[in-house]
């Protein structure tokens, strides 16, 4: 697909948006998955898309990705119409989307071994981002010898290690154990704090919407309009299980419940 087109900045643009969703529509044949879909997204902001199944929240994904067409409406990057997928954009997968033929090492370096960049330099890049994400040890492991968690963070790696600006993440710990779940939100959080990179998160637990997110953005069922934008303004530097039993946390998460319970089968 050809380059992105360059556009001036909406006058009315949060200061320090890097992603800016104007007026997105989406329709699959006779489906409508999203109506008239506006939102802004931050560095070194995490916004979560919640909403009941079907609402639209991996198309708005994958739209914003450049992955899927909208069928109306723009997604600007940097100050760039999106017309495709591009390098300042990573998209984590929920099934990981790793090579079974390479190592953990060469997964995590694909994307900078596109990019032509020296084996010395990748290979440096990409276990700094092993490292980060808990799989030092791991680098000549295959796909297959690892856990779901575990081949989930060999792709947030991989994502880390390209420099993207925008960090797509669709459902990146619906396949792991509860235990391994929260120690995942924790390295996320830190990667946030550290990476200050624009990340943008789906999940289908409140609980971890809550817990991760700066800013957390409800969609109503299909087609998926905005309906409520929560910043739940939680106190970090509190230990995990403090920030779980506080009550602005808790209450929270019976606010979103609230909301999306009409929705639920
Ligand atoms: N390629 C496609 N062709 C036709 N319909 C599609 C396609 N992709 C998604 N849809 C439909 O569009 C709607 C939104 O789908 P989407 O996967 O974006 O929702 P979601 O909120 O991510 O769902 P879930 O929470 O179940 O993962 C759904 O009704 C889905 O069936």
């Amino acid at each position: 697909m050809a380059n992105p087109i360059p556009l001036r900045t909406a006058d009315n643009a949060t200061p320090d948006a890097v992603v800016e969703v104007r007026d997105i529509c989406k329709r699959y044949g006779d489906v409508e998955a999203l109506r008239g879909i506006n939102l802004q997204f931050e560095r070194g902001k995490l916004t979560t898309l919640l909403g009941p199944s079907g609402c639209g929240k991996t198309t708005l994904l994958k739209i914003i990705a450049g992955l899927v067409p909208a069928t109306s409406g723009q997604v600007i990057v940097n100050g760039r119409q999106v017309t495709g997928p591009g390098p300042e954009r990573a998209f984590v997968f929920q099934d990981f989307a790793l090579m079974p033929w390479a190592t953990v090492l060469r997964n995590v370096a694909f994307g900078l071994e596109l990019k032509g960049m020296p084996q010395a330099e990748r290979h440096r890049i990409a276990r700094h981002y092993i490292n980060e994400v808990g799989l030092s040890g791991f680098e000549e492991k295959y796909p297959h010898e690892l856990s779901g968690g575990m081949r989930q963070r060999v792709g947030i790696a991989r994502a880390f290690s390209v420099n993207a600006d925008v960090l797509l993440l669709d459902e990146p710990f619906s396949a792991v154990d509860e235990q391994n779940r929260r120690k995942f939100q924790e390295d996320l959080l830190r990667l946030v704090d550290k990476e200050r990179k624009t990340f943008l998160f789906v999940t289908h637990s409140i609980e971890e919407a809550v817990y991760v997110s700066d800013r957390i953005v409800l969609l109503s069922p299909r087609p998926g309009r905005v309906s409520q934008i929560i910043e739940p303004a939680i106190d970090r530097s509190a230990a995990p299980d403090v920030i779980r039993r506080d009550k602005g946390y808790l209450d929270v998460v019976e606010e979103i419940w609230q909301g999306l319970r009409q929705y639920a089968e």
